[in-house]
């Protein structure tokens, strides 16, 4: 068999044993029919699971062209947006590009610094990153699905006056590009009477589920990475997630695993990653799966930690706190470096022991211990393995996660694709801001202070 993304739990065989994964098998079943079928709840927001075999492809070609237009008129690109409008870009450009992509030479880079803002209201933020904006050309790219959202849209008056400013109403319209929704929103709205650039957010893909829609895309190709290549990972991820029989199904079997260590008392689920690359694989997966299970009083909790760092943070509590715990490393199996140690004569440090062992050999011997320390302390270890860090397998990999999270919030029996919890803090942030139309609630929280 050629590579490819894979799970593997042969690790928990203690914890999970052939019988109850083959017992469990008609409820994965059921819940991918439902999924597939679109027959469960959240039914209109399933356009995910076509995307990469059946995307617009001159919006594809306008991205590519937008990208090169980017790369050539601007030293930076400010990309505005936060939670699925935010996570899979950066999550994308961080593991596909070079650790300090940001502050390379120009001539070795090649294509623009890529700054995220919008995902906070941190002023700190807002001002440092206008210092690092002084005396360059730059584009915008605005993101909000529902247009309305409050961090980006802050951050997009800062920037948008910044622009406008620097290139006068017309050249900087030229230089926004703005992803939302094909008909509403204020966003919307703004790009048809500014005249920015517009792309798509179907209407059939929620937030978390569009890092291959231009939400991703755009920013992706600026970077100078090959979209073609992520969409075609993304092709192979699905007819494997569709086609492959339960037995050696990855994406099954990871809902299937995930959901019977729940069923026994395993309430939190740590990623784990060896490679800071990955750090933003993480943060995107915590919200695929925070925001689709984590409702009606149920779901894993989605944490993450970044390995070896963390050992030496958190290791404690994993490897000996309260058992609440399962952990999946996400494994790249080919570190695309290789540095090698050399022998010194003094010994002072006694490392020479590892004299002509690559980096990447010691990183792997402290995932292997790890896994089989915490297995040793009652934590199931789970493991994605990644090939290679490209294109192609992110393809696969965001795919697998995807498909995995849809069947895993159905066995779990909640609707996967809506997020009304998250309403919550927003009415009282527009209470307590003096939004029109919240008096009431104002004068309500106000006693509440
Ligand atoms: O794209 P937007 O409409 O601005 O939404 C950005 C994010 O914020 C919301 O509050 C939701 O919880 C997320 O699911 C969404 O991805």
């Amino acid at each position: 068999m050629g590579k490819e993304v894979v799970f593997d739990y042969s690790r928990a065989a203690e914890f999970i044993s052939a019988e109850e994964m083959e017992n469990f098998k008609t409820t994965v079943m059921s819940a991918k029919d439902t999924l597939v079928n679109k027959s469960g709840a959240g039914n209109d927001f399933l356009g995910w699971i076509d995307l990469p075999v059946d995307y617009d492809r001159d919006e594809f070609a306008r991205i590519k062209k937008a990208a090169a237009k980017i790369q050539g008129d601007s030293d930076v690109l400010l990309v505005i947006g936060i939670g699925g409008s935010y996570l899979g870009a950066r999550a994308a450009i961080e593991f596909l590009t070079n650790s300090f992509y940001n502050v390379l030479p120009k001539e070795v880079r090649k294509t623009p610094e890529i700054y995220f803002v919008g995902n906070s209201i941190s002023s700190k933020y807002i001002a440092d990153l206008k210092q690092v904006l002084a005396g360059k050309d730059f584009s915008i790219n605005i993101i909000s699905k529902s247009g309305t959202t409050t961090e980006p849209a802050i951050a997009f008056r800062v920037f948008k006056e910044m622009l406008t400013e620097k290139y006068g109403k017309e050249e900087a319209a030229k230089r926004i590009y703005a992803t939302t929704d094909k008909a509403r929103g204020a966003l919307k709205n703004l790009a048809d009477e500014e005249g920015y650039e517009e792309f798509v957010v179907p209407d059939d893909v929620g937030g978390r589920f569009s890092v291959l829609t231009a939400v991703g895309l755009l920013p992706i190709a600026v970077s100078g990475a090959d979209i073609d290549r992520l969409m075609e990972g993304a092709a192979s991820g699905r007819k494997k997630a569709l086609e492959t029989p339960y037995e050696s199904n990855s994406a099954l079997l990871y809902a299937a695993v995930r959901n019977i260590l729940l069923r026994k008392g395993k309430t939190v689920e740590i990623v784990a990653n060896y490679e800071p690359s990955l750090h933003y694989v993480s943060e995107w997966w915590k919200q695929l799966f925070g925001e689709s299970e984590g409702k009606d009083n149920r779901g894993l909790f989605p944490a993450a930690v970044d390995l070896t760092t963390d050992l030496h943070s958190m290791g404690q509590f994993i490897q000996d706190g309260a058992r609440i715990m399962f952990e999946t490393v996400i494994n790249v199996e080919e570190s695309p470096a290789e540095i090698l140690l050399n022998k010194e004569d003094v010994d002072t440090d006694g490392m020479n022991y590892l004299a002509g062992k690559s980096v990447d050999f010691v990183n792997k011997s402290a995932m292997n211990g790890t896994i089989l320390a915490h297995t040793d302390g009652s934590v199931p270890n789970l493991m994605v393995k990644i090939p290679e860090q490209n294109e192609f397998y992110l393809g696969e990999l965001f795919y697998f996660f995807e498909f995995a999270c849809g069947v895993s919030g159905y066995i779990l029996g909640i609707n996967p694709f809506n997020q009304p919890g998250v309403e919550s803090y927003k009415k009282n942030m527009f209470a307590l801001l003096g939004k029109p139309g919240y008096e009431a609630q104002r004068e309500e929280l106000l006693k509440r202070l």
